[in-house]
């Protein structure tokens, strides 16, 4: 510092460079202060909202381990499903704890990491178990791998769960390809988009009728048809509802009036931030229990071991549909999906 600097700043400079330690940790806490009364206050933590840049951070982070993998496809493992990531060649895995930001699986059956790598040839991001709301993660969490997806380069998700039979046809070990979903935590003003719009993802107000590509269930058909799995296949409605309690005969009784055909806690925030992203979806549950319908029925009652039983009967069958799905995926350039229902 120059001779005509004030004696108090010179006085300061001096403390300084004596306690160095000392001005490092409170520089780092101010820092920390600061970020922390950024997120909590102004971008509103409080209900686990992700900052942009935040998301970029993670984006980075993993674009720096990938390998040179920039994936096509995402695909999301539900309960018990992580096994589909077996079938990714060249595999380079992240655990969810090493990732900044990133909540933990906190769920049995729920795996907890990444796996960057190829399926036939077509890059991908898998992830081995995903966040509920029931868990207390906001929406915005549950959500935010769809928009690391994006940010990824991502065209393209496939988003798998284990779920409840409420059509009365659908057996155990049975397919549902998602066509439609309704969001009942939506209704009650729970939504992964909810606060500030990110413009850099999409617009305010995304539409949904389009959600699942129409062309993408056609090939899973061909595929399944080609699998002996046509018998197992069916196309229909799913509803997220909070849990993580399954559901009353009342409830079943009542989303069986509403058109729905598979129940779950998922999958729904997911999609909603991916499609409000502009990526294109193919989603899938695996029915893990008949709907009980009514009191006198007795049918097991629902458990989540039960559930991952049911998941890991069909594990080789399932792999085999996810394989040739991404193999035809990986014929498409995101402008020749996006169709309608
Ligand atoms: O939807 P995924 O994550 O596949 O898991 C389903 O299975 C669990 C209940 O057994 C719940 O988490 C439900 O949502
Ligand atoms: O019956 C269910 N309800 C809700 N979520 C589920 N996940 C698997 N089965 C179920």
């Amino acid at each position: 510092m120059g001779d005509d600097a004030s004696p108090l700043l010179t006085d300061l400079s001096k403390l300084c460079q004596r306690h160095k330690f000392f001005v490092c940790f409170v520089t780092s806490f101010h820092h920390y202060l600061n970020n922390f009364i950024f997120i909590n206050l102004i971008m509103g933590d409080s209900e686990g909202v992700y900052t942009y840049w935040q998301l970029e951070d993670i984006a980075d982070f993993l674009k720096q381990r990938s390998n040179n993998i920039f994936p096509k496809v995402a695909i999301i493992c539900g309960s018990g499903l992580s096994s589909i990531a077996n079938v990714v060649e060249n595999p380079t895995e992240i655990n969810y704890d090493e990732i900044p930001y990133f909540p933990k699986s906190t769920v049995e059956g729920q795996i907890g990491s990444l796996v960057f790598g190829t399926i036939l040839e077509v890059p991908v991001i898998v992830l081995k178990g995903r966040f509920h709301f029931y868990e207390g993660y906001s929406l915005s969490k549950v959500s935010m791998p769809s928009r690391i997806f994006k940010l990824l380069g991502c065209s393209f998700l496939i988003i798998t769960n284990a779920a409840g039979g409420v059509n009365k046809k659908y057996r155990i070990g049975d397919i549902m390809m998602i066509k439609d979903h309704i969001n009942f935590l939506g209704f009650s003003g729970n939504n992964p988009l909810r606060g500030p719009n990110e413009d850099r993802f999409g617009d305010r107000f995304p539409p949904m009728n389009k959600c699942y590509d129409k062309d993408l269930r056609k090939q899973a058909v061909r595929i399944a048809k080609k699998l002996g799995l046509l018998r197992k296949l069916h196309q229909g409605v799913y509803v997220h509802v909070a849990g993580p309690n399954y559901q009353t005969v009342a409830e079943t009784k009542m989303l069986a009036i509403c058109g729905i055909d598979a129940v779950g806690m998922s999958t729904i925030a997911e999609v909603i931030a991916a499609r409000h992203s502009g990526l294109i979806i193919f989603g899938f549950s695996l029915i893990c229990e008949e709907g009980i319908l009514d009191y006198s029925s007795n049918k097991k009652e629902p458990d989540h071991y039960d559930v991952l039983e049911a998941v890991k009967a069909m594990e080789q069958p399932l792999q085999e549909f996810v394989k040739l799905m991404v193999k035809y995926i990986g014929t498409k350039t995101p402008c020749t999906c996006g169709s309608a229902h």
